[in-house]
């Protein structure tokens, strides 16, 4: 938990601002007030003219100070291209959000396109945790079970309020048919595992999953918040009413824990699909570790180091 103000490379640094921008993020409408800020704040920017693209351009970039612009699968990309060119050492992320799911930046304290600029350039720096999951860096979340598209149609208003809740109606909303998944979970201590047929599992290393409340998780206490949800038969799954009953008293259907890795594996039938930051994966078993400490980034004003716990909000 450290604050780093003045980062950069160990020859000094230029600090250089660079911006990567995907420009059909969100409405696809920002270009001409992502080009006034970047003039302003003198941040060059390189677009992607592709899925995959932020990965490249962030590897290849050697800017001291690197934004990401867009939603949080451009977040994701150019996360892995740092961890690609290990370059998370010399480089300080920050948040431009264009995107439709902006989730990680709500989650760091930046609420918009002029916030993002402003924080890139003057913002705190603070050294963040990242997860690894089978070798695959993300920031916000890993999930296993039902991974249909919700988190980018929830709004970022419903999120907030409804934490969990948000997630499971509008992921069982969408997807058309519901099997819970046989999973089960395995974590460094190895005196908390878990074993059933799960709906959801929720790594949360930026984001967690409260049933009510803020979704922003402790990023810097070297630890997933792990969220299960065990299945239920589809027809008492929806509806927010009954989900509010269910899921409300955060007993009986959800388990909690905590841990610097854990290991996710689908006991039997075809691998699962995991989601990293929303980007898919498929895959038999999720070996998920924490790097403490990884990430330098520049956070705004709302990005609290230490939030209170769930059960204190
Ligand atoms: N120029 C591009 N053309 C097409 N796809 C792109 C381009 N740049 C990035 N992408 C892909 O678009 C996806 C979504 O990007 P991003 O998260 O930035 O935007 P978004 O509007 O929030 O998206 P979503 O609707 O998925 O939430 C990413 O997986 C990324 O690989």
């Amino acid at each position: 938990m450290t604050t780093r103000e003045s980062p950069l490379r160990s020859d000094g640094g230029t600090g250089a601002r660079e911006l990567i921008y995907n420009p059909l993020s969100g409405s696809a409408d920002h270009t001409d007030e992502i080009y006034d800020y970047a003039d302003e704040y003198g941040v060059s920017v390189r677009e992607t003219s592709e899925s995959g693209d932020a990965i490249d351009l962030a590897r290849e970039s050697d800017a001291d100070y690197l934004g990401a612009a867009g939603g949080d699968g451009t977040v994701h990309e150019v996360v892995r291209g740092l961890h690609e060119a290990d370059a998370f050492d010399s480089t300080v992320l920050g948040i431009v959000p264009t995107g439709t799911g902006n989730n990680f930046a709500g989650n760091i304290g930046v609420e918009s396109i002029a916030d993002g600029f402003e924080v890139l350039a003057d913002g705190e720096t603070r050294t963040i945790d990242l997860g690894i999951a089978n070798g695959r860096p993300f920031v916000n979340s890993a999930i296993a079970g039902l991974t249909a598209n919700a988190s980018s149609e929830t709004t970022s208003e419903m999120k907030d309020s409804l934490g969990v809740l948000a997630y499971v109606v509008n992921t069982v909303q969408t997807a058309t048919d519901f099997d819970g998944l046989p999973l089960e979970i395995e974590t460094a201590a190895g005196d908390d595992a878990w074993s059933g047929d799960a709906a959801f599992i929720l790594v949360g290393n930026g984001r967690r999953f409260p049933v009510e409340g803020r979704t922003q998780a402790d990023m810097e206490d070297g630890r997933f918040e792990i969220t299960v949800i065990e299945d239920r038969p589809t027809g008492q799954l929806v509806g927010e009413a009954t989900l509010r009953r269910l899921l409300g008293s955060d007993t009986a259907n959800i388990t909690r824990l905590e841990s610097s890795s854990l290991s996710i594996s689908v006991r039997e039938g075809d691998p699962g699909t995991f989601s990293l930051d929303g980007e898919m994966l498929s895959a038999r078993e999720l070996d998920i570790d924490v790097d403490a400490s990884a990430l330098s980034i520049r956070v705004g004003d709302g990005y609290e180091p230490d939030p209170p716990a769930i059960d204190e909000q």
